[in-house]
């Protein structure tokens, strides 16, 4: 049974249709970003799988159940954009209050050294410095032992320093056999703290699998060298190559495998081939590739 399922989830808000028709399955134990542009439809996605907006229409379960049941038996935890702490309670308090609401939640102490708020635990919420609030908020998403994570931009407002951390604390709790979906826009992020990429746009899914796999998807590697006068008939037929542009008089040579592309252009054409540069995939042009073409 998949931990989170949409079929055919359609959402409008009037004229605008954020989510467009979703069709995702995500299996227990995996860590899923949800990469997208601003207005993908990514919060939208979020609201629904934790039952604070209906979808107009299609389904969505959480293993196996309608999200309202999901939540009531305490299988998911959340980490939401907005949310504001009691600034006159104590990080203990705070914690230890949401913990009592579950069912079946983790020890005090164990939350604390999860989210490194051991030392903090008796300041007081309102003291606290933005990286310190977002370790109580993901402490209060993990209070109840949740068997599914969601988290919706959680780093926005960290710094590269504090990121590290709190993906180091993500991963511990991941690697329990729970399951994290998290949105994100930021693209390293998802290359570095997940296994699946599902990159929307426009409320569709347009690429769906590992970073890998998506910058292998759109030719993320090219091949490029000094063209001059010369002619570029028959560049788009050699092996490997997706696309040819031609800039100040360089032809670059978008390609699945830059190796082949060499060796063939080498072999297989009488080109005087110089200055020749193989730049890396990158994810970044992957991306705005696949959102900018749907
Ligand atoms: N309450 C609302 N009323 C009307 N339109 C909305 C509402 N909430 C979102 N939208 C629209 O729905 C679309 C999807 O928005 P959503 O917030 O889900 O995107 P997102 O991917 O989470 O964006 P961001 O990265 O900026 O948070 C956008 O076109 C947005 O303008």
């Amino acid at each position: 049974m998949n931990a989170i399922s949409f079929s055919q989830v359609t959402r409008a808000y009037g004229d605008v249709l954020a989510v467009d028709g979703l069709d995702l399955g995500i299996p227990p134990g995996r860590t899923v970003a949800l990469l997208g542009p601003n207005g993908a439809g990514k919060s939208t996605s979020i609201n629904m799988l934790l039952g604070l907006l209906r979808p107009t229409s299609g389904q969505i379960k959480i293993f196996g159940e309608t999200p309202e049941r999901a939540i009531a038996r305490g299988d998911v935890g959340a980490m939401l954009q907005e949310g504001t702490l009691i600034p006159e309670l104590t990080v203990a308090e705070t914690v230890g209050f949401v913990r009592s609401l579950y069912p079946d939640p983790l020890p005090l102490d164990e939350i604390l050294r999860m989210a490194e708020l051991t030392d903090l635990a008796g300041r007081r919420a309102g003291r606290l410095s933005g990286g310190q609030t977002q370790r109580v908020r993901f402490a209060l998403a993990i209070a109840g032992a949740p068997r599914l994570l969601i988290l919706d931009e959680p780093t926005a407002a960290m710094d590269v320093e504090s990121r590290r951390a709190f993906w180091d604390n993500i991963r511990a709790y991941a690697a329990q056999g729970r399951t994290v979906l998290f949105a994100t826009h930021y693209l390293e992020e998802a290359d570095e703290n997940s296994d699946r990429v599902v990159v929307i746009a426009r409320g569709r899914i347009v690429a769906d699998g590992t970073a890998a796999e998506i910058k292998a998807g759109v030719g993320g590697q090219t091949v490029s060298f000094t063209l001059g006068t010369q002619s570029v008939a028959g560049l788009d037929a050699l092996p490997g190559v997706i696309a040819v542009e031609i800039t100040s008089g360089r032809a670059v040579l978008r390609t699945s495998d830059p190796d082949v592309t060499v060796d063939a252009l080498y072999r297989k054409t009488t080109l005087d081939v110089r200055g020749l540069e193989i730049a890396g995939a990158d994810l970044e042009d992957a991306f705005l590739a696949l959102t900018q073409e749907s």
